[in-house]
């Protein structure tokens, strides 16, 4: 399977690390250390030495309780970003929006991939999405992020995820997103309690039935905290076992924090999952 957007390919035969870099001065886990066009490019430089081949920029943070942004503010965080780092680098520019304004600003920015957590259900999001011509990436959130966490509720998770994602792939397809454009995402801690999480991660396979890229990002969150009741920080050798049962199962792209300790992990994956024949 391969993704392309403009003159960048991806290779989901193998799978693909996405590094984060929040340009969020809240952002939960790195503190907003990168809140600078020059941090934030040594970052991007080094997420890719260490073997990132997408880099997912946010300007929001999606922390329960976070502040709202709005679209000016995160304009003014992500294009210039977008920009820089087109310029900079061959790297897949992914931008972790909701907002119709900066899918445009973005898009004309020079990014590659719109990863929308709320699923270009924001007012002009989808109409922004389907003129951008870009791969797009849909997410199940139940809820919205300041409330997600309060009391989530399924009578089947996996079930309720899955049909969610085929609403969201029928709506875009019918907008005029053409389906090979599509990637889908579980939604990791999107209105999940620790259960929930963990019975999406242990049944992930059953949604490659779309014939669609996975996306999974599980990386430091607090499925991972509460079972080791550690903070973000210390919560790599966890994210790391999330990615590899991921990737085990299939999943083309692991978005994380911790670039080189995972890249190094799928290589055992891809050796393991090569050796199977
Ligand atoms: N596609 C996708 N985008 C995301 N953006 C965030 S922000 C929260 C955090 O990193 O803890 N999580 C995800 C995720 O799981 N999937």
């Amino acid at each position: 399977m391969l993704l392309k957007s403009r003159d960048l390919v991806l290779d989901l035969n193998y799978p693909q690390i996405m590094g984060i870099l929040n340009v969020t001065p809240d952002s939960f886990s790195d503190g907003g250390t990168h809140n600078t066009l020059d941090a934030a490019l040594r970052h991007t430089e080094a997420m890719i030495a260490a073997g990132a081949t997408m880099i997912d920029i946010g300007g929001e943070s999606t922390r329960p309780g976070a502040a709202e942004v709005s679209a000016a503010e995160e304009m003014d965080r992500v294009v210039p970003v977008v920009e820089a780092i087109a310029r900079r680098f061959e790297v897949w520019i992914s931008v972790d929006t909701s907002k119709a304004e900066v899918i445009r600003g973005s898009a004309e920015a020079g990014a590659n991939l719109i990863n929308d957590i709320r699923s270009l259900q924001e007012p002009g999001a989808l109409d922004a999405a389907v003129q951008s011509g870009l791969p797009v990436c849909l997410m199940h959130m139940q809820g919205e992020p300041r409330t997600m966490q309060q009391k989530p509720v399924y009578s089947n998770v996996v079930e309720e995820v899955d049909a969610y994602l085929a609403e969201q792939i029928a709506r875009c397809v019918g907008a005029g997103i053409v389906r090979e454009n599509l990637l889908i995402d579980p939604g990791f801690g999107f209105g999940k309690d620790l259960k929930h999480n963990y019975q999406l991660l242990a049944h992930l396979a059953r949604f490659h039935h779309f014939g669609l890229p996975l996306l999974v990002g599980m990386s430091r969150k607090s499925m991972i905290g509460q079972l080791l009741n550690v903070p973000p920080s210390q919560r790599i050798v966890g994210s790391v076992a999330c990615a590899v049962i991921a990737a085990m199962q299939g999943a083309q792209i692991i978005r994380v924090h911790d670039v080189k300790e995972t890249v190094e992990a799928m290589r055992i994956v891809e050796a393991t999952l090569s050796a199977k024949g």
